[in-house]
């Protein structure tokens, strides 16, 4: 029997098939998407679940022309294929390979470039009126967007005033009862409503509240019914709403049963999908560090309280809930509110860790300012996935919060050299601090095995020096400083080189500085962040004000957007590898 898929580069292709060929295609396509991330990683069970709706949206209506904008696009991998990639789909995700992620400059199907959440509303409205504005009355704008996505702020907004637009958009709620963990809150309990009580859909529906023409649930793998309804809805305009119900992981079984697991599994077999795990010989992630650092303290300080925009899993505060159910919140994806939520916990005297992947607090930067720093309420951010973070590429890097957070007074923000010092500052953090702080850590494996150490107290605003030397002084925070370490080691005269942890982006270790810009001429500082505004500009400033007269190097993340590739490739393109690193101190040396 002849492959479909082979003979399909693009949706005119697809278009040509018979419906009843449908899905057969579904079929080779999943197999495809499988086959392909068993050995290159990625976001599995989305894409996996939305195969029969990537179909059938591709097929009925006139992309590119007409617009598909696919929220987050973690599940966007048979869009991809179907739309010109699946000859180049082996390298996604892969330093100078396609994107994880639609993206404009990649394909003229990626009609918006996504990677965080809830977007995809906002951005097909805009297109839509524009559309109106330019007299192109018969072009249809549709968001396929996720129920954990649509409970987001962003979203919200958005639906608001879609409502009242009459615009031409079809917005696709792609209903698996799941995020990256289960799905949280009021919506998605009103959303179960729906699936069993046909009555509610009728009669109490939320969605025609907000003037939507409003249809389904509906079976998302049953192409026939797909179909027919995204036929109906092509005729009807203004904005319409189709509910779709899938599963998670569609056509993998281990992937429909562990959805959590699957949504980004690592490498599997890709006929009994068992996971192929790394052995990283007794190393713990920096996430476990914190994840299971906060239950020990949790169970002496009965103050804490835990909260995660819908990253439980990978914030690792798992851990906490299972232990402590009653004062941890996953709010869903919600950073504004998690944000505003620990302020309000902070004014109450409750000790609130907030665990935020650095690339997703950038949603709540007025929150950070307004509701926590100005009130200088002792909320403690736990800053995940800070740095560089591979294969997720320029929408997740989470390289620029010190640059962000700098600027905010009253906010402590540290990055910690390693797993003992993460445990250390977050026992400190619970002990009593007058002013918010930030513990920035990184995507990962640590370097410690024995990090469970008992808790020491750290000094807030001290630096330490990791290595005498008198000729040059290196600079460095977080966990780059080993790497700073190790590539001084290399360096020949090695003995002139001093090497500082500073630990501390602010407040800065002045009296440290002092010491160190008095003796030493040249100056380098390291950090994983962009160089614009980060950790070095802050050491330039402190020396301006003192009028000191020192040659300072900045090394850091260039002022650019930074792409995918493995954390190996990231950090040799921006020289903050071994080699990079050594190099450059080797040529500064002099
Ligand atoms: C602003 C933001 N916060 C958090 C995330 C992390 N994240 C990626 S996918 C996802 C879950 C999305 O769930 P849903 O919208 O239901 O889509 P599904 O994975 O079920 O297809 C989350 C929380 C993100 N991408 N953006
Ligand atoms: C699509 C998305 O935003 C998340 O799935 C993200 O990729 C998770 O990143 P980690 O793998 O670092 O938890
Ligand atoms: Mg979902």
């Amino acid at each position: 029997m002849k492959n479909l898929l082979h003979h399909i580069k693009y949706p005119e292709d697809l278009r040509k098939l018979n419906l009843d060929e449908l899905p057969k295609l579904a079929k080779e396509l999943r197999e495809f998407i499988i086959d392909i991330v068993a050995t290159k990683e990625g976001h599995l069970g989305a894409s996996l679940g939305v195969v029969e709706l990537t179909i059938a949206l591709h097929y009925l209506f006139d992309t590119p022309n007409d617009i598909l904008v696919w929220d987050v696009g973690h599940q966007a991998y048979g869009h991809k294929i179907l739309t010109g990639r699946k000859d180049i789909f082996h390298t996604n995700r892969q330093f100078g390979g396609i994107a994880g992620f639609p993206a404009i400059k990649e394909s003229a199907f990626d009609a918006f470039g996504v990677g965080h959440s809830s977007t995809s509303i906002s951005a097909v409205l805009g297109m839509a009126i524009a559309s109106n504005l330019k007299g192109e009355r018969d072009k249809h704008h549709i968001a396929v967007i996720g129920d954990a996505s649509i409970a987001s702020g962003m979203a919200f907004e958005a639906l608001n005033h879609a409502g009242v637009s009459k615009a031409n958009i079809l917005i696709i709620l792609n209903d698996n009862a799941i995020g990256i963990d289960p799905s949280v809150g009021a919506l998605k309990e009103y959303l179960t409503k729906v699936k069993t009580d046909k009555r509610l859909a009728v009669q109490n529906n939320i969605i025609k509240a907000l003037n939507f023409d409003y249809s389904g649930p509906i079976d998302g793998h049953d192409l026939p019914k797909l179909i027919n309804e995204l036929n109906r809805l092509k005729t009807i305009k203004g904005p319409k709403f189709l509910h779709v119900i899938t599963k998670k992981g569609k056509g993998l079984q281990k992937a429909e049963e562990d959805q959590v697991t699957y949504h980004s599994p690592g490498k599997f077999d890709k006929i009994s999908g068992e996971r192929i795990i790394k052995n990283e010989e007794g190393f713990t992630k920096y996430q476990d560090v914190f994840g299971k650092t906060i239950v020990e303290l949790a169970r002496e300080n009965k103050d804490i309280v835990a909260i995660t925009p819908a990253m439980l899993t990978g914030s690792s505060l798992k851990y906490m809930l299972q232990e402590y159910p009653n004062r941890t919140f996953d709010v869903g994806i919600a950073e504004q509110h998690a944000v505003t939520l620990a302020a309000g916990f902070a004014t109450q005297g409750l000790v609130p860790f907030c665990a935020i992947y650095s690339t997703f607090l950038q949603r709540a930067y007025d929150q950070v300012i307004h509701d926590v720093a100005l009130q200088n309420l002792p909320v403690i951010f736990c800053i995940d996935r800070a740095g560089l973070v591979g294969e997720d590429g320029a929408t997740h890097h989470g390289v620029f919060d010190i640059a962000y957070l700098r600027a905010i007074p009253n906010l402590i923000i540290v990055s910690p050299r390693n797993e003992i010092e993460l445990r250390n500052i977050l026992y400190t953090a619970q002990l009593g601090l007058e002013n918010p702080i930030a513990i920035r850590y990184p995507r990962g494996y640590g370097k410690i095995k024995e990090w469970n150490t008992p808790f020491q107290k750290i000094e807030i605003g001290k630096g330490e020096q990791l290595k005498e030397g008198n000729s040059l002084a290196i600079l460095s925070v977080g966990t780059l400083s080993n790497l700073v370490s190790e590539a001084i080691q290399l360096a020949t005269n090695s003995d002139e080189i001093a090497h500082f942890d500073m630990r501390f982006v602010k407040p800065l270790d002045e009296q440290l500085l002092h010491k160190i810009l008095k003796k030493y001429k040249r100056i380098i500082t390291v950090e994983d962040g962009t160089v614009k505004g980060g950790f070095g500009s802050a050491i330039l400033e402190f020396i301006s004000e003192h009028k000191y007269k020192n040659e300072v190097e900045l090394l850091g993340v260039p002022d650019e957007f930074i792409e995918h590739g493995s954390m190996k490739d990231l950090l040799k393109k921006v020289s903050l590898d071994l080699n990079g690193l050594s190099s450059f101190i080797q040529k500064k040396r002099h």
